[in-house]
């Protein structure tokens, strides 16, 4: 298995100053050791709600560090400070509409505000950009999906999408443990 380049931005004005801890990278990264098999190398990166860092640090991401999927979380909603979406869509070369539409499904079972998640997937030269909501649980919930008491998929989550995504930008081929979240790739 080819070892994973994973970008994480955690972008949070008060997690930046240091007013509260941030939970953003730290749930990122517990959810993809768990969910993702590859090696895997995590760049890491806490900003502030800035447009122009948010776009800076993806395409530092993208294009220099070449990590083939990078996730962000936070600053997704309408407030003022609210730009990740903004910023991710201007250095977006095309957009995954369902990625967006997809995890506001999910995050309906959890909160009746998800709707106000203006969260977006785009692709990047050869890299997939995710948006996930601010709130360290919504890390897990978008990107696993719902489930039933006895492990059955109720809503997909987003990951199961990735690998496949990924592969076909011309990224590694990634493996995921099927109790957690059960790739869509064809086999080779
Ligand atoms: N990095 C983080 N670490 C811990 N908790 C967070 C983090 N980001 C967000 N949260 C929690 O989720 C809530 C919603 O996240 P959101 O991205 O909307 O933050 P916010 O209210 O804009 O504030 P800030 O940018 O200062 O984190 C926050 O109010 C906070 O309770
Ligand atoms: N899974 C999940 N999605 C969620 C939420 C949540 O708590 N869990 N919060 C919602 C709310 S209240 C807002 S305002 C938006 C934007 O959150 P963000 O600004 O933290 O990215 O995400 C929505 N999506």
């Amino acid at each position: 298995m080819e070892k994973i380049k994973i970008g994480l931005i955690s972008i949070s004005d008060r997690a930046s100053k240091g007013i509260y801890e941030d939970k953003g990278l730290p749930a990122l990264k517990d959810w993809l050791d768990l969910a993702v098999l590859n090696d895997k190398e995590y760049v890491e990166h806490l900003i502030p709600d800035e447009q122009d860092l948010i776009e800076k640090t993806l395409i530092e991401l993208v294009d220099q560090e070449k990590c083939p999927l990078v996730l962000t979380t936070g600053g997704t909603g309408p407030y003022i400070r609210d730009v990740t979406p903004d910023a991710t869509l201007a250095v977006a070369d095309k957009v995954m509409p369902g990625f967006g539409e997809q995890m506001r499904q999910v995050s309906l079972y959890y909160v009746p505000t998800a709707i106000l998640s203006r969260q977006v997937g785009v692709i990047r030269k050869q890299s997939l950009i995710l948006n996930l909501p601010g709130r360290p649980n919504a890390i897990k919930e978008t990107l696993e999906g719902v489930k039933d008491d006895n492990g059955k998929i109720k809503i997909h989550g987003v990951f199961a999408s990735v690998p496949m995504c990924i592969e076909v930008i011309g990224g590694p081929r990634m493996e995921t443990d099927e109790k957690i979240v059960k790739a869509f790739l064809p086999k080779i």
